[in-house]
């Protein structure tokens, strides 16, 4: 797991390190990490270092002088070292001091945009974990005058550290170099941030506030059978999904939950001849009542909103099994919250909301914070709360939350949901503990995505055809 850690812990930290550390060292070693960075994408870009143009962008604040000292060291490489003061009066003096002595040079903020527009490399020390609110409309100027490609000072600014939301003119970075820790906006607003390269500065943090699932955690969590399981230790899954007129949402998520594991999957429901059709494997029926035992179920895909889905959906929260409720389930949860009357307390719920199922939830859209609403929505339904967005988020009622950050945006796509339940359905049913499966299930989904997309759209089915390649590509990274 990759920890994450919001900026007031951050900052605690780093008082703590600073009161034992010698005066100025952090920020040395921060920015000399910075200066390897930018000399590394200078040689990237341009072909060399030396005599090349880097124009820092400077704010009031020790973000500021990371860059100036980062700017020194890159003096010291024959590179010709700008620096554009956003309010001189307030810059870091040892950096400013040190940044003139090396031979930098200070230009004024009317100046600037043409010492960025020649640059070629921007660094943006604008902001780093004490930013709060929009950029101020200065430094917003000057970003309309970016087209290098830009370096950004432990985040980019005008994305909000904590929550990765921007509002306003932000700066999209190539690469952003961090310092001591993630924090949020990292995993949250990957789009923003380029490739994020942490950088370790002595910090010493406890308990993480957020986490990722790195590859290798996915590739622990996923059931593997070993030589005396059967297709029932496996797990077997229960799919409640779609209808006669719709029947595609139960050949997805039924599939999906075919290929996730090697446990049985079961359908109930008015697309069984269909499902039996696209999944000989499965075993369908017309109705959850007669579906047999299974050990946990998604419901909701395509079932509809109306008394016969509300029924189907009481049914299998009576069950005393895991439920992966989804689409339909979750709005019916939301305009008939008495159906959960029918859960055993005991059992897990995953709940898969997209923005406006969750509006529906949680009587709110998510808003900014979608790691808070995650929290809010668990914790007042007693549930993993999957939120979909372009970073999914998972939090469970007793304050674990993950993200996961996708590799691109091709998930976002009809169907791509049901293919989704279909992964969380499986894991529960192989008794993962649910925040696990619904983040593992995130992880396959989203790298199932990039490779059927590869650069170009993809559909529902082709994220369904690529779980097998996904799922190799997990456990090759760790066997
Ligand atoms: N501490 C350490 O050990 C280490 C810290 N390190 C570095 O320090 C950074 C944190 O530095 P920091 O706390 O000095 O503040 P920072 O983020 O530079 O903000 C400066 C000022 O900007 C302003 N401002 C606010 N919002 C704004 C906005 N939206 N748009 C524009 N301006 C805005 C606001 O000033 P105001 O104008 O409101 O008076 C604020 O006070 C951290 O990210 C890392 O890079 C590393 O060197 C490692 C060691
Ligand atoms: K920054």
């Amino acid at each position: 797991m990759q920890g994450i850690w919001t900026t007031e812990r951050i900052r605690a930290a780093e008082d703590r390190l600073l009161a034992v550390t010698p005066d100025g060292e952090l920020m040395r070693r921060a920015a000399f990490a910075l200066a390897v960075h930018a000399a590394e994408m200078l040689a990237e870009h341009t072909g060399s270092v030396s005599g090349r143009r880097v124009t820092l962008l400077v704010g009031s604040g020790n973000n500021g002088g990371d860059a100036l000292w980062a700017g020194a060291f890159l003096r010291r490489r024959n590179v010709a070292v700008s620096a554009i003061l956003l309010k001189p009066e307030r810059a870091h003096g040892p950096g400013l001091a040190a940044l003139k002595r090396s031979g930098g040079k200070v230009v004024s903020l009317e100046d600037g945009p043409q010492w960025i527009r020649r640059a070629d490399l921007v660094v943006d020390g604008i902001v780093g974990i004490s930013a709060r609110g929009p950029l101020r409309p200065d430094a917003a100027a000057l970003l309309e005058h970016v087209s290098a490609p830009v370096l950004a000072v432990d985040l980019p600014s005008g994305v909000d550290p904590d929550t990765g939301a921007v509002d306003g003119p932000a700066v999209v970075a190539d690469r952003t170099v961090t310092f001591g820790a993630l924090k949020p906006v990292h995993a949250l607003a990957p789009a923003s941030c380029g490739e994020v390269s942490l950088v370790d500065i002595g910090l010493r943090l406890s308990e993480p506030d957020l986490q990722r699932l790195d590859t290798a955690d996915v590739a622990a969590a996923w059931p593997v059978p070993g030589p005396d399981d059967d297709k029932y230790s496996q797990g077997v899954v229960g799919v409640a999904a779609g209808s006669a007129t719709y029947p595609g949402a139960a050949v997805l998520a039924a599939g999906a939950a075919v290929r996730a594991t090697s446990g049985l999957v079961r359908y109930a429901g008015h697309a069984a001849d269909v499902v039996r059709g696209q999944w000989p494997e499965v075993i369908a029926t017309g109705s959850v009542t007669d579906a047999g035992r299974v050990q946990a179920w998604v419901v909701g895909p395509g079932i509809g909103t109306g008394h016969e889905g509300r029924e189907v959906l009481r049914f299998v929260l009576g069950r005393g099994v895991p439920v992966c409720a989804d689409a339909d389930a979750t709005t019916i949860i939301a305009r008939s919250p008495d159906v959960l009357d029918a859960r055993d307390p005991d059992t897990p719920l995953v709940l898969t909301p997209h923005a406006g199922e969750f509006e529906r939830l949680m009587g709110s859209p998510p808003g900014a914070d979608r790691v808070a609403a995650a929290r809010a929505a668990a914790r007042k339904y007693d549930a993993v709360v999957l939120l979909k967005g372009h970073c999914t988020v998972v939090a469970a009622p007793d304050g674990r939350a993950l993200v996961n950050t996708p590799r691109g945006s091709w998930l976002a796509t009809a169907g791509s949901g049901d293919v989704l339940s279909g992964l969380v359905g499986a894991l529960l049913a192989a008794g993962l503990d649910p925040w696990l499966a619904a983040g593992a299930a995130a992880h396959v989904h989203s790298l199932a995505g990039s490779l059927a997309a590869d650069g170009a759209p993809t559909s529902a089915s082709g994220i369904l055809g690529a779980i097998p390649d996904a799922l190799r590509s997990v456990r090759s990274l760790t066997s």
